[in-house]
């Protein structure tokens, strides 16, 4: 847990970078594929601890996962392959992991207790044991279930209909995969549409989802069948570098193979808003998720305002978004992000307090943050708090500080984005 000094002072940022698997969709690659009937094939796989802590939890409810340097091999043996652990199964730093899980077990007749790291005993919960509950699940965990340790035995649960309190895709996915295995139908109605990733799954493993506007609907009884899953790029480790191409000097960045899903891509909203010199390329229609290369270059640009359904659209960019707009001309609000509040760290607070001690003029709202920009970036202490997208954020803030900045917990970067330094020094 050392301190690590960052590099300062760029002057140019040039290159490609090939972005690593995106997160959301490695994970639920190894869940639908654990769950399906037949071998399952993903390259592209994001080897990041988040989706690292999925398989091995596959692997403790008895299913095989292969992992080659080229591609991971998931056998599935069906819904019913799936066996009680005997142990409690650990999913780390990961929100992902344990919320969709618990839609998978809430169906399976035996007994699982979850736990996961520090960040994840202060996640809020009863968002999926609620609905879950409400399907026949027993669920039961610290302070009536909203925190880890949780316990559950599923099995012999009913379809619901049920109005989501929050835009999550968490929340909705956990739902659907206890849906998937419920008796009857079970629909989810979102406040603002949430990332569909799970949806498009459960298509390309041959399984039947209903859309309308803010509705999803799936029947129980689905079998699913293994399929090749080819994992695009994550927009939300190349934002890090979109930020940083259009804030460097002189810099003129290509990330190759994006994903480009619409219910992602909120971020390229905000920076063609804000005036970026960005540019994309679609390539391979055929895939389930669109993919594209995007070029970016020194930018200048305007501050803005964020909210309402946009906020969805890109809620794990906001803290680099943060920093964008302390390089913008005028001010930018962000409003109608609570949610940030509950994710791996309070993210209004680190985001303002961090980017405070570097100097920016930067001020929490309840559910945002307001940003003053132009403003020169000076040095410090800065740190992670053990939160993988703030100590990224901070990597790229240091970039244009013109004095020393050290990032404490600098290893929390690893959960999404192993290689993100490596990928960063060549640009250089
Ligand atoms: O479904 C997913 O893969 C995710 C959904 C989002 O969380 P919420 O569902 O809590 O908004 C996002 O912040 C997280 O990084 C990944
Ligand atoms: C919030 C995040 O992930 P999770 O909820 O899976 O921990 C994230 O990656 O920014």
């Amino acid at each position: 847990m050392g301190k690590h000094t960052l590099k300062t002072n760029i002057t140019s940022l040039q290159g490609d970078i090939l972005v690593p698997g995106d997160k959301s969709i490695s994970h639920r690659s190894v869940m639908f594929g654990a769950v399906a009937e037949g071998v399952t094939t993903v390259t592209g796989f994001l080897m990041g601890e988040d989706c690292l802590s999925t398989v091995s939890c596959f692997r403790q409810l008895g299913v095989e996962i292969e992992e080659h340097a080229d591609q991971m091999v998931i056998h599935g043996k069906g819904w019913d392959g799936l066996k009680e652990p005997k142990e409690v199964l650990n999913v780390g730093n990961s929100g992902t992991t344990i919320r969709l899980m618990m839609g998978i077990l809430a169906g399976r007749d035996f007994h699982t207790t979850l736990i996961g790291d520090e960040s994840i005993g202060k996640r809020p919960m009863t968002r999926v044991t609620k609905p879950l509950s409400q399907m026949g699940a027993r669920i039961d965990g610290r302070q009536s279930g909203e925190y880890t340790p949780l316990s559950i035995r599923g099995g012999g649960i009913s379809g619901i209909e049920y109005r989501a309190p929050v835009a999550s895709a968490q929340v909705k996915s956990s739902i659907l995969l206890a849906g998937l295995q419920a008796d009857g139908k079970t629909t989810v109605i979102e406040p603002e549409k949430s990332r569909d990733h799970t949806e498009r799954m459960i298509r390309q493993f041959g399984g039947t989802v209903e859309e309308d506007g803010l509705f999803v609907s799936v029947r129980g009884g689905q079998t699913l069948k293994g399929t090749h899953i080819k994992v695009p790029g994550d927009i939300s480790s190349a934002a890090f570098f979109l930020v940083a191409g259009a804030i460097v000097p002189d810099s003129s960045i290509t990330l190759k193979n994006v994903g480009l899903n619409p219910t992602r891509t909120g971020i390229i909203d905000v920076m063609r808003e804000m005036g970026a010199d960005l540019t994309i390329e679609e390539i391979d229609g055929e895939q389930m998720e669109p993919v594209g290369n995007i070029h970016i270059k020194t930018s200048h640009l305007k501050g803005t305002t964020i909210g309402g359904d946009l906020i969805p659209r890109l809620i794990d960019e906001l803290p680099i978004i943060a920093l964008l707009a302390t390089q913008a001309e005028g001010e930018t609000i962000i409003r109608d992000a609570h949610e940030l509040k509950v994710k791996e760290t309070n993210r209004i607070d680190t985001v303002v307090n961090e980017l405070s001690k570097l100097g920016a003029d930067i001020t929490a709202t309840d559910d945002g943050m307001i940003i003053q920009g132009k403003n020169k970036l000076s040095g410090g202490i800065v740190s992670s708090h053990g939160d993988h997208r703030i100590g990224m954020m901070l990597a790229v803030a240091a970039l244009i500080c013109n004095d020393e900045v050290s990032l404490e917990q600098k290893e929390a970067i690893s959960v999404s984005y192993p290689q993100f330094f490596a990928d960063l020094e060549k640009l250089m």
